[in-house]
């Protein structure tokens, strides 16, 4: 069964379409990578998918509901989790007390939720840094801080903008292990511009070029079609 369908989904900016006629599924438990070039049309289309912006035309089905006309705080109450700028909406909060508001939002009693915070912090390796304020944590950090939010959520399907952006080395190979670990439980989907991430983490792959498909496969059907190559990975990949 699919987690999430979307039909014919477009969007239009004063006339200038972004995201044109997009249409995908995503079977439940899957991690999923969207990926494409600068101005895809990427963030648009899952803007969409999160209520964010309201597509021009086009539906939006999640778990088995039709959610297009639905407010983004909806779709988040029935379980679609997506990484947002924490920073910018709660500068002064420890990274603590950000992380267990995400968590009240479905934590079935107080004790649960604290102990489910702390597991997360743990996982996304913030534990140490609990006690900092969220507007003073490294660019990276502040990253992670984005992805514990959504994931203490335990969202039926959790959308990640570009979480690896501004992580370490070290960090980045914390979040494959993280992301393979709530996978199965939660399905990903994954914008993604770090292409060893992808390939390694990605079941299937959705690439988008001029605001549509063009391709979609698994990753080595990917890395070898024509296509893809010449729209988005290009010598920089071909030569990785
Ligand atoms: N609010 C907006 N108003 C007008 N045009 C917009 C708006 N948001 C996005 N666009 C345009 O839509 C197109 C797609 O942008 P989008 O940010 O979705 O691409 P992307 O694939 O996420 O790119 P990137 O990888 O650089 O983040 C671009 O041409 C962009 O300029």
């Amino acid at each position: 069964m699919s987690i999430l369908r979307t039909e014919n989904l477009s969007k239009e900016f004063d006339g200038l379409v972004s995201v044109d006629d997009v249409s995908i599924e995503i079977p439940n438990g899957q991690i999923r990578a969207l990926i494409g070039p600068n101005g895809a049309g990427k963030t648009t289309f899952v803007s969409m998918l999160c209520g964010r912006l309201k597509a021009t035309s086009g539906r939006v089905i999640f778990d088995s509901c039709n959610v297009s006309d639905w407010p983004a705080h909806r779709r988040i109450a029935t379980g679609m989790g997506y990484t947002f700028q924490i920073t910018s909406i709660f500068p002064d909060m420890t990274v603590q007390q950000a992380v267990a508001l995400a968590a009240r939002r479905n934590a079935k009693d107080k004790r649960c939720a604290v102990r489910r915070v702390a597991n997360v912090l743990q996982r996304v390796g913030l534990a140490d840094l609990r006690d900092i304020t969220a507007g003073d944590l490294s660019y990276g950090h502040q990253r992670l801080l984005e992805l514990a939010m959504g994931i203490v959520q335990q969202p039926k399907l959790l959308i990640l903008d570009e979480p690896t952006q501004g992580l370490s080395d070290d960090e980045i190979e914390n979040f494959k292990s993280l992301i393979r670990d709530i996978a199965g439980d939660t399905t990903v989907l994954l914008i993604e511009h770090n292409m060893s991430v992808v390939m390694e983490l990605a079941d299937f792959i959705t690439v988008m070029d001029a605001g549509r498909v063009l391709f979609e496969g698994v990753p080595q059907a990917v890395k070898e079609d024509a296509g893809v190559q010449k729209a988005y990975l290009g010598a920089a990949y071909v030569a990785a």
